[in-house]
């Protein structure tokens, strides 16, 4: 696995801290690491976790921005003066353009903008990636390597589908885990006592997306073999179907979330 000669990590709070509790554990050396975070609180053995900025990046430093995007500014203000032409950039910054970025990294090569998902901590993430002309095939390569363990690497090669590709793998995660506690939920509501209904709308969930990805079938197909005509599945989605009901509320849904991230482009 051709790892980062080094990793430095600007913040390690949810997101990446799952990226990089997965590439530790897919063989990464924590002594290639270095996490700044404000609270100095520790991430896993053997990762140096640091306060400020240090004086000089090791060579081969490859940079992740991974704390919240409206911070981006101040965090190059700071940065940016400890780069060199070989250091790489990848962001995580939701709603943040590769045209920014540029414009605060300006002398940076290869910058990648990549938005993981929270699966990549056990290595089924998606990760969407986006990188413009300037930056090298090499790098390219490189990034994308170093997502491979997280999950399924996929190249938007239209930054305008960014913030699309956002709403629907990058907050995907909550919007799943919604509806398994919503499953849930209605179970216990028709009756099913409610430990029972968490445990049992988990596993449909579970067993559903593990037979979904294996099955040649597609998922519309798939759940036509569920419902026996005349029966009761196909009651039930006769509700979700009504006026494709389901369909449109996860279209309001990812042009909501779609259209969040173009106001936080705007810097609103
Ligand atoms: N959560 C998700 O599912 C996803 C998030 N993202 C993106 O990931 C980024 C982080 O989100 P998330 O992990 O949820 O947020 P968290 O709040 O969990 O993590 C933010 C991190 O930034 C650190 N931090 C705070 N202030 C600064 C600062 N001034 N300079 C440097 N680091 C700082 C925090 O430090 P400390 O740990 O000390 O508090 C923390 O480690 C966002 O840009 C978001 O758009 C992308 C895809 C999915
Ligand atoms: O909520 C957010 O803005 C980020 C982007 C994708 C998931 N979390």
């Amino acid at each position: 696995m051709p790892w980062p000669d080094h990793l430095f990590l600007v913040g390690c709070g949810n997101m990446a801290g799952q990226m990089l509790a997965r590439w530790l554990a897919c063989g990464l050396d924590p002594a290639r690491v270095t996490v700044l975070r404000p609270s100095g609180r520790a991430v896993a053995d053997g990762v140096a976790v640091v306060t400020g900025y240090p004086d000089a990046l090791p060579a081969g430093t490859t940079v992740l921005l991974g704390m919240k995007p409206y911070q981006v500014a101040e965090v190059a203000t700071a940065l940016a003066p400890l780069c060199d032409a070989d250091t790489r950039i990848i962001s995580i910054l939701a709603g943040t353009t590769l045209a920014e970025l540029r414009a605060r990294f300006v002398g940076i090569r290869d910058i990648v903008r990549a938005m993981p998902n929270l699966p990549v901590g056990i290595g089924e993430g998606v990760i969407a990636l986006h990188a413009d002309a300037p930056t090298a095939g090499e790098a390219r390569s490189a990034v994308e390597a170093l997502m491979t363990p997280l999950g399924l690497a996929e190249w938007i090669p239209d930054e305008a589908l960014f913030n699309q590709v956002t709403a629907l793998s990058g907050c995907g995660p909550a919007f799943l885990f919604r509806f398994i506690d919503a499953l849930a939920r209605a179970g216990e509501a028709i009756g099913i006592p409610a430990d029972q209904a968490a445990r049992m709308a988990l596993a449909t969930v579970q067993g559903s997306a593990a037979m979904a990805a294996r099955a040649d079938a597609d998922p519309a197909t798939l759940a036509d073999h569920v419902a026996s005509p005349g029966g009761m599945t196909r009651q039930g989605l006769n509700v979700l179907d009504a006026d494709d009901r389901l369909l449109e509320l996860l279209i309001d849904t990812l042009t909501a979330a779609r259209d969040r991230g173009e106001a936080m482009a705007r810097g609103e």
